[in-house]
């Protein structure tokens, strides 16, 4: 175990604004009320977009809410310090984030018809996403190097634990009538995930509401709303540089880590039996053929074996 980390039942996370005493606490106590809706992912794989869209939806598209509260104020998580406070009192129905691994989600979810909406990102582009938000953040742990980051990414040694296992834990849920799975790329693919969310969630929206979810929520429109972009952190829990909507989509991967991905030694010798097509199709692989997990997960396993074996 690093100490770069509060830990909680093996899991890492950030150092700033989280505690054991806390977690236990909220995975205890805290009660999901059915007009709940839970905002559900692993980070850097586009929690806040999908919370601007869901608060965009709830306003209709009228965008005065999102550019008048701040983003962790409309949305707070649960199992954050400063959240799991503004949460547990509060009035009415309540929109929920988190990033929690099954195991650690308040036991009461369980027992409730809160809405869950999990979005799943491409894992390289979570690895790429947080290889440039966590460098310059000061609650996880420093990397030296991205062949470091990369395994730590792959051990889970990384705020929240490992990306397989949290998508392996909450698949479980695929199939319950108050558990929506969406993917990030769908969602910038077209607007049919967001009226997925619209009927979901039991809103109806006229087209030119939908048009205002649409734009409100769009990168460059979230990128310049200091309500959604988290520039009032910088300095605290983001360092100066540090910003959270930094591309938005994919971006050509430093050829050191194009080799990881595909399991290549520097002289090529060793041919990659997993290429980088499976990785990148893994999470909207299993959000359309959920049969395939295991299969893929298997593909998974002895491909990281594979790069263990090649000294990586
Ligand atoms: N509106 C919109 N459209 C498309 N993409 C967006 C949008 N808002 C945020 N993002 C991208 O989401 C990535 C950050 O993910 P999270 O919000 O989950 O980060 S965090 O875990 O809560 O820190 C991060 O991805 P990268 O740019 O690849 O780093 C953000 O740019």
């Amino acid at each position: 175990m690093s100490d770069g980390y509060v830990w909680f039942e093996g899991v890492p996370f950030p150092t700033k604004g989280f505690t054991p005493e806390v977690l236990r606490e909220a995975r205890e106590s805290f009660v999901f009320k059915d007009e709940d809706v839970l905002i559900l992912t692993y980070p850097k794989s586009g929690t806040n977009w999908l919370i601007e869209i869901v608060c965009l939806v709830y306003s209709k598209g009228d965008p005065k809410w999102i550019q008048s509260v701040p983003i962790w104020e409309r949305s707070p998580w649960v199992e954050a310090e400063y959240g799991y406070n503004a949460l547990k009192d509060k009035e009415g129905p309540r929109l929920i984030s988190t990033h929690l691994p099954i195991q650690l989600i308040p036991k009461s979810l369980f027992n409730s018809k809160a809405k869950v909406i999990y979005l799943i990102r491409n894992p390289r582009d979570v690895l790429m996403s947080g290889y440039f938000f966590y460098g310059v953040s000061s609650f996880a742990e420093k990397f030296e190097s991205l062949e470091e980051y990369f395994e730590w990414f792959i051990k889970g040694n990384l705020p929240y634990g490992s990306w397989f296992d949290h998508t392996h834990g909450w698949m479980t849920m695929r199939g319950k009538e108050n558990f929506l799975i969406l993917s990030y790329e769908e969602l910038k693919q077209d607007t049919r995930s967001i009226i997925e969310i619209c009927q979901f969630l039991g809103k109806k929206l006229e087209p030119e509401e939908l048009n205002s979810v649409l734009k409100n929520s769009s990168f460059q429109v979230m990128k310049e709303n200091k309500m959604s972009n988290y520039s009032l952190l910088q300095g605290q829990c983001l360092s100066k540089n540090g910003i959270l909507l930094r591309k938005g989509k994919r971006q050509a991967l430093p050829s050191k880590c194009i080799r990881i991905f595909r399991g290549h030694h520097d002289d090529n010798s060793r041919a990659p039996t997993i290429g980088t097509r499976e990785c990148l199709s893994f999470s909207t692989l299993i959000a359309h053929h959920p049969e395939n997990f295991l299969r893929v997960l298997i593909k998974k396993s002895l491909f990281i074996a594979l790069m263990w074996a090649a000294g990586f």
